[in-house]
């Protein structure tokens, strides 16, 4: 990683530099292209400007020796006619050829021995000669014609510099006759060189060849810059040994010590030489401003590149540090990171990964996913891949992962395909999921199963009766709900407590889930209550009704037994209700329930540890049951419930005590029989608060009776249910109402039912002898119907037990229940207890039971149970009869 960093830092650093020397490198080539370019320009420029001036010279000089020509002429045509010279003649018209060229030249004229005599400025006392002037000896010493053009020389007339151009003359006899001459000042050439533009710092020469300065512009101040100074460059004197014709040089070591481009030319009319120059100054001003903006340009784009190269360093170490960041994230994350090519095989995988499938990381690289996945097969695995790699979606599905010991483990994958170094790779990232799945399995067993059972619950029996009446009605087959709740299991489970209530619930469940086939369900809805969902039964209704009573009747069969529930023993019976469902599409959901439900309420009308199947009429049995119940609670506030109470006879006509039993004058049904609403008060509670009802409104009669004669001897036999008796308060409220009213406590009696005795057998005789103790007294009704035992009965603080009536009714045609007759009343009188039959209608009943030893009755042979009112009559129309007859 270091290494790698380096490199890129060299890298970084090396095309910083190499894009700088590009640029440098470019901008002076530019720079020196521009200035080799302008150079040659100015090379160009100075040369035509030698040539500009080689030309004029020229021209000049050549108007000067048409001059000299025309002088020459006129001098040797004056000797020729005159024989001497007509100086008036010869000055005017030297004066006219001084006039037209002024400017560039002086006129003289010498004699054969050299002396001026003619010419401008020359007068008679003009005492000038040229005779010691090398150009008067060469045109003494040869006539050849030519003009000749002296060197620098200082004029003696005019007392100025100038280069002299002269000609010979001969006489008429063609002797030399002397000289013409015409001086050309130097002021000539200073003014020519004055008018080239050569900017500031440039240049305009001319010299002789022997060097001597003819003149200059501008004009040097110093000994160098004098006329007829002897100067110049090395360079330039190499360039004039040379004799070179022109050539252009440049020159740093000059007398103004100005740097320049020059171009030298040797004057074609003269011995003499230009020189033109132009200061580099001035030529590459331009230049030199060119080039400071290439420096600006150049640093300034050297600090761009160093600030965007520090940059892009910076941003290198950024992303080098999240990639060092994300190394760490991914060696470090509990998720198993793993990147995969395009086959499967691993190229990267995080440590979480490795220890997740249990092979070190060495062997992990180039495995392939196949040898890990145990979820999909390879050709699922090939699929998935190639889905990845062929889209950019992210994918997140849940799969099996095999340990390397062969353990396998659920996990969820998120993988999605990217690029890396060129290729197409596919990131993987698995999450053990095991506790998540667990969780979940956790959450389903709570939200579809019931804890104390394992048994589905109502929401999973739901679902699979939702699936079960789908399949049915798709292929006509049909199933049954039976709806089981156990018998008294309430009051079991107050008594020997909610723990052995639950290990109860459990046994039957069990015992429910032996009754049935595997596939069938067994669900536990709440409580007590349990359905049985039997499915593909026969397609025929009468078929899968039979299959369906069969298997009820074995749950029948199997519940009705004893379970041991702690200590004790308890038996148990169910009531069930049984509907079939299915072959027809469109019934709701939970109809059938509720049809197994009103069934299950059915059976249990029916006396319990019964099966019924739904008919109609149980729906409207329902719909009444349902009415009753709404309006059960108000009825108790309303002061709709009243007290009839049903005289017992001792002998024929002897009343000995009455039972109350409570009715509800119902607004709309009139008057409602216990046997419609006590089964419902004791099922929604109301019990309790109607008990009490009835013990304080009994006991309020007895005080009433008390004082009045014949009625002050009256017992007041009051039912109570088990769910009351079991209240925690029930004996401080029994007491309570006897205090309030003032009742005698020995004139009132408790009737309990049998089925209160299965409870908790201690605690309630302890109340009945708390309550004994106090004086009260204690009936056992329906004796004979359950399954009380002898043991439990002869321990009972009772009074008095009661046969049933359905005994009573067939007892003259049922030996059998003559026999429970007999054996009740035998068993009454052995354990010293009064022995009434309930029931009795007829004369022949009675007198059975006479015959068998029965003496105390109640029945509508004596009377109905009659309002308070109506029993006061009774009363006292039966007190003559009773005097009349003597108690047996
Ligand atoms: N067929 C026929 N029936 C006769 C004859 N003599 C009496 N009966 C009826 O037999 C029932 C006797 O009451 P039970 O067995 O305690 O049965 C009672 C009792 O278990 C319950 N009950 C009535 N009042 C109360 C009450 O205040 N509290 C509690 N917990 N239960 C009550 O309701 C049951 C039914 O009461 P009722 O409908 O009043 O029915 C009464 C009564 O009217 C007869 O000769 N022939």
């Amino acid at each position: 990683m270091q290494r790698n960093k380096r490199t890129i830092h060299i890298a970084l650093v090396a095309t910083v530099l190499a894009l700088n020397l590009f640029i440098a490198g470019l901008l002076a080539y530019t720079l020196e292209v521009a200035k080799e370019r302008k150079e040659e320009e100015v090379r160009v420029t100075v040369e035509n400007l030698s040539l500009l001036l080689d030309q004029s010279v020229s021209s000049s000089i050549r108007e000067i020796d048409l001059s000299l020509r025309e002088v020459q002429g006129d001098l040797e045509r004056s000797l020729l006619e005159h024989g001497r010279l007509d100086h008036a003649l010869l000055s005017e018209r030297i004066a006219r050829f001084h006039d037209w060229l002024a400017p560039i030249a002086e006129f003289k004229v010498t004699d054969a021995e050299g002396r001026v005599i003619l010419g401008h400025a020359v007068t008679s006392d003009t005492r000038v000669s040229y005779a010691d002037r090398s150009y008067f000896y060469e045109h003494r010493s040869a006539d050849d014609g030519v003009t000749r053009a002296s060197k620098l020389v200082y004029g003696r007339v005019a007392g100025t510099w100038g280069n002299v151009f002269s000609r010979r003359y001969n006489d008429a006899s063609g002797q030399f006759a002397g000289v013409v001459t015409a001086v050309v000042p130097v002021a000539y050439f200073e003014r020519l060189l004055s008018g080239l533009s050569l900017g500031s710092r440039g240049i305009a020469l001319m010299r002789d060849l022997d060097m001597s300065l003819i003149a200059r512009f501008p004009p040097l101040e110093t000994d160098a810059g004098g006329v007829g100074s002897r100067g110049g460059s090395l360079e330039l004197r190499d360039i004039v040994a040379a004799g070179v014709q022109a050539q252009s040089f440049y020159s740093a070591q000059t007398a103004d010590g100005i740097n320049r481009i020059n171009a030298y030319r040797k004057l074609a009319s003269m011995p003499a030489f230009v020189v033109v120059g132009w200061g580099e100054d001035d030529y590459l001003a331009q230049w030199h401003y060119d080039r400071w903006k290439a420096i600006v340009f150049f640093l300034t784009f050297c600090a761009v590149t160093l600030v965007a190269g520090g940059l892009l360093w910076r941003l290198v170490r950024a992303t080098e540090r999240a990639n060092q960041r994300s190394r760490i994230l991914l060696q470090n994350a509990s998720d198993g990171i793993h990147i995969t090519d395009a086959a499967g095989t691993v190229v990267e995988a995080s440590d979480a990964f490795c220890r997740m499938i249990g092979h070190p990381r060495a062997d992990v690289i180039g495995m392939n996913v196949t040898q890990w996945d145990a979820g999909f097969s390879a050709d699922g695995l090939r699929e998935i891949i190639e889905r990845l790699l062929e889209s950019s979606e992210v994918l997140t599905f849940e799969t099996v992962y095999r340990r390397r010991d062969g353990g396998t483990f659920p996990v969820e994958i998120t993988a999605f395909a990217l690029e890396v170094d060129g290729r197409r790779v596919l990131f993987c990232s698995a999450r053990d999921i095991s506790a998540r799945k667990s969780a979940e399995a956790e959450v389903r067993q709570l939200a579809y199963y019931d804890a104390l059972t394992g048994l589905p619950n109502r929401r999973l029996l739901l679902e699979r009766l939702e699936a079960a009446q789908a399949a049915g009605a798709k292929l006509g087959s049909r199933g049954a709900l039976l709806f089981i709740d156990l018998d008294n299991f309430k009051t079991i489970n107050d008594t020997v407590g909610h723990q052995q209530g639950d290990a109860l619930l459990k046994e039957v469940a069990s015992v429910l889930g032996r009754c049935v086939r595997k596939e069938d369900t067994v669900a536990r809805l709440g409580g007590d209550e349990f359905v049985v969902m039997l499915e593909n039964l026969d397609e025929r209704e009468d078929a899968a009704a039979r299959v369906a009573e069969a298997i009820g009747g074995k749950i029948l069969q199997a519940l009705r037994k004893t379970f041991a529930v702690g200590n004790c023993e308890r038996r148990v019976s169910a009531s069930i209700g049984v509907t079939l469902f299915g072959g027809e599409a469109g019934e709701a959901l939970e109809e059938p329930l509720m049809r197994a439900d009103l069934a299950m309420y059915q059976a249990k009308y029916a006396g319990r540890d019964a099966m019924r199947f739904f008919n109609p009429q149980m729906q409207a049995d329902a719909q009444i049951r349902a009415e009753l119940e709404a309006g059960l609670w108000s009825a108790l506030e309303k002061g709709q419930f009243v007290l009839e109470y049903q005289p017992q006879v001792r002998g024929s006509a002897k009343v000995i005590g009455v039972e109350a039993l409570v009715r509800w004058r119902h607004p709309e049904r009139g008057l409602v029989s216990p046997a419609e609403f006590i089964p419902i008060a004791e099922e929604n509670g109301l019990i309790v608060p109607l008990g009490r009802w009835v013990i304080e409104t009994a006991c309020a009669q007895l005080a009433a009776w008390a004082s009045v004669p014949g009625r002050a001897e009256l017992s007041i036999a009051v039912n109570v249910s088990a769910r009351q008796f079991l209240q925690p308060d029930f004996v401080a409220d029994v007491l309570g109402a006897l205090e309030r009213s003032g009742a005698c406590a020995q004139r009132l009696e408790i009737e309990l039912t049998e089925s209160t005795l299965i409870t908790d057998i201690e605690q309630i005789i302890a109340r009945m002898e708390v309550l004994r103790a106090h004086g009260l007294r204690f009936s056992l009704d329906d004796f004979g119907t359950g399954y009380s035992s002898l043991a439990y009965l002869k321990r009972l603080p009772l009074d008095q037990v009661k046969i049933d009536r359905s005994f009573v009714r067939d007892i003259l045609v049922d030996p059998n229940d003559a026999a429970i007759a007999t054996m009740i009343t035998v068993l009454g009188e052995t354990l010293g207890l009064v022995v009434v039959a309930e029931g009795v209608e007829t004369e022949a009943q009675r007198d059975c039971l006479l015959q068998i030893g029965c003496r105390a009755y109640q029945g509508f042979l004596f009377s109905r149970p009659l309002g308070a009112v109506q029993l006061e009559a009774f009363l006292d129309a039966m007190s003559p009869q009773a005097a009349a007859q003597s108690p047996r």
